[in-house]
């Protein structure tokens, strides 16, 4: 079964690149490194030449979620997978390869998620190393969905993409690995009416990261929804605020890792407030409510 390396970026749909690509760089930190006329700004946080990726769209949300195999030989063997199970993978074209510095790539869309997953193993490797600014950031860290065929969508990710659940909510939150990547969660599924983006994250390097952050936030005015807090499952230190298009963005400071062999088997945790954070906080009404996801905006739409 497939093998990832780690989830390599996330394409967002933005409504105007210009103010999302400003937020992208200098309130969450992030670099630039490219920006096409009219087209997809690039941004890192690692060597890779992205890990995140804004493209102008009047229906903000996830546009793509790009997954790094460990190797070519995965690359061919998730390639063939997922056509013997009917998901028409398509290799991309030279010049969208080229466009995205990325070496052989292939996309599957899947009808549970409504997602498009992107699969490569290689991606132009920076001559720098990603410099922070005011924020140390790590790595992306993980994307959350909301989905309303919650036990589908779950059968689909560990069942066919090879995901491994780290813990459960009774049938209405699933934080799972992309094996074998240790990170408790790099994708989580929560139940919801319609498909939409729940929000991306990226971890940070120091507890201070995350308490400078939050005064950075409240300085430029951009809205705060969720923490600090203390997370029960991974037992991360977050914060969750809000993009120009509403979309949430969370930053995360350490999270439980699993070995290959012999992880811990997953938790069934309780439906609780003090699961989600355990200081005790509550979301603003408008956490994690706002995004569409690409594959099913008519439906979010109608
Ligand atoms: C509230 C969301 C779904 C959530 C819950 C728990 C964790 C964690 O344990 O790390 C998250 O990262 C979340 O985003
Ligand atoms: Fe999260």
């Amino acid at each position: 079964m497939i093998r990832y390396q780690k989830l390599g970026y996330v394409a967002l749909n933005v409504t105007d690149i210009d103010q999302s690509r400003d937020f992208y760089e200098n309130i969450v930190g992030l670099k630039l490194v490219e920006q096409s006329e009219n087209g997809p700004v690039f941004f890192r946080c690692s060597r890779d030449h992205h890990n995140l990726v804004l493209y102008p769209s009047s229906t903000p949300g996830l546009k793509r979620v790009g997954l790094e195999v460990e190797d070519p030989e995965q690359l061919e063997i998730a390639y063939n997978h997922f056509k013997n199970v009917g998901l028409d993978p398509k290799f991309l074209d030279k010049e969208e390869q080229r466009a995205l510095r990325q070496g052989k790539t292939f996309r599957i869309h899947d009808p549970n998620t409504q997602i498009t997953f992107e699969f490569y193993s290689d991606i132009t490797q920076m001559a720098t190393e990603f410099q922070p600014t005011h924020t140390n950031i790590a790595r992306l860290g993980h994307v959350v969905i909301k989905v309303p065929e919650f036990e589908k969508c779950l059968e689909f990710l560990t069942e066919v993409m090879n995901f491994k659940v780290s813990d459960y909510h009774d049938e209405t939150l699933a934080w799972m690995r992309v094996f074998p990547n240790p990170y408790h969660h790099t994708f989580a599924i929560a139940r919801g009416e319609r498909h939409q983006l729940h929000h991306i994250n990226f971890m940070v390097s120091d507890i201070d990261d995350v308490g400078r952050g939050r005064n950075r936030l409240i300085e430029n005015e951009v809205p705060i929804t969720f923490g600090p807090g203390r997370h029960g499952p991974s037992g991360s230190i977050f914060l969750y605020f809000q993009d120009p298009d509403n979309l949430t963005v969370e930053y995360s400071f350490e999270m439980e890792e699993f070995p290959e062999e012999k992880p811990r088997k997953a938790k069934l945790l309780e439906r609780h407030p003090k699961t989600t954070d355990q200081w005790g906080g509550k979301p603003d009404p408008k956490f994690a409510s706002f995004g569409y996801i690409e594959g099913a905006v008519e439906e979010v739409k109608s």
